[in-house]
């Protein structure tokens, strides 16, 4: 049996064009164009491909795009002093601060100086108590990303046996909120976990969030399940290259489940898509008319 791959990329593209439409019609009506900030400190690699391609996504999208490239020696205080001065713009709808901050700066300070309605990462913990609560919050992209995935597979996701592999701040956390929001039978599994491989064969959706380069053999999937790939690693080849692997090892998946998200081209892009939702949900949110339709949890 050959699983379906799941292109997160075309799906993403889809959802670019709806926040683009609603982009246009939220123009029309407000008289303002919606925009993101994003603030990357320091010269993080990975986040550099993140942040082009975020910038030019924004601006397709119809969106003002900010960005505040600040050296990595820039003290704490002129990091907050930025973060309110955004907060205070009115063009900005949305704020990211880039992860990871350098060192000698307190990511959660920082996270929790912008403002919970310009939070389109969800990473302000006023957005991770409103998710934990079940109410209207901002929710982090990639989770809600991967949520969409899910939802378009399968419709309803309720009485579904759901694995997280991974229990961070920014996916596994959140991830786990969203599938139990959708009625799933949630289990988050993590390095201390006992037998992790029964628990994630036990997934109908297992979702992999942990960094660790093709942790997920076949033999750790349920045949049918969905497996959603959060993992994006950089790996050398035996010829001295690299190239980017998941956390779920693809070819084995293949054989296995019934549909995975690859990498490149699955969750990534979803991530990004979500960002510019998020924004224009947020935009939607000033000015008090209701979230825009099929781009929220
Ligand atoms: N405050 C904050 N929020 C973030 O959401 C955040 C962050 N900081 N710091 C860095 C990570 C990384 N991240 C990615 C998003 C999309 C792709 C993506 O689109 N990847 C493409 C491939 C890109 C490539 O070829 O390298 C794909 O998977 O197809 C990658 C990485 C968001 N992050």
């Amino acid at each position: 049996m050959t699983a379906d791959v799941i292109d997160g990329k075309a799906f993403a593209a889809g959802i670019r064009a709806r926040v683009a439409e609603g982009v246009a019609a939220f123009k029309a009506s407000q008289g303002f164009t919606p925009g993101l900030a994003v603030v990357l400190v320091g010269e993080d690699p990975a986040s550099q491909v993140y942040v082009r391609n975020k910038h030019r996504q924004t601006l397709e999208a119809g969106m003002e795009s900010f960005e505040h490239r600040l050296p990595a020696d820039t003290p704490q205080a002129d990091i907050l002093a930025l973060v309110e001065k955004l907060n205070a713009d009115p063009a900005v709808n949305g704020i990211l601060v880039q992860l990871p901050l350098p060192d000698h700066v307190d990511a959660d300070l920082v996270i929790n100086s912008v403002s919970a309605d310009k939070d389109v990462d969800g990473f302000h913990i006023s957005n991770v108590g409103r998710l934990g609560a079940g109410l209207k919050a901002m929710v982090p992209c990639t989770p809600l990303g991967s949520l969409m995935l899910l939802r378009d597979r399968h419709g309803s996701l309720s009485g579904m046996n759901a694995v997280v592999l991974g229990r961070s701040n920014i996916v596994g956390k959140p991830m786990a909120q969203l599938l139990l929001k959708d009625s799933c039978t949630v289990t988050i599994a993590h390095s201390r976990t006992k037998d992790i491989e029964a628990v994630c064969r036990g997934a109908d959706i297992l979702v992999a969030a942990v960094g660790r380069p093709e942790m997920v053999r076949g033999s750790w999937i349920r045949p049918g399940a969905t497996v959603i790939d959060v993992g994006i690693n950089r790996i050398e080849t035996p010829e001295g290259k690299t190239r980017l692997v998941g956390d779920v090892h693809f070819a084995e998946a293949m054989e296995v489940a019934g549909a995975v998200t690859p990498v490149p081209g699955g969750v990534g892009p979803m991530t990004i898509a979500c960002l510019l939702a998020n924004t224009l949900t947020s935009a939607h949110r000033s000015v008090g008319l209701p979230d825009p339709e099929g781009l929220t949890a």
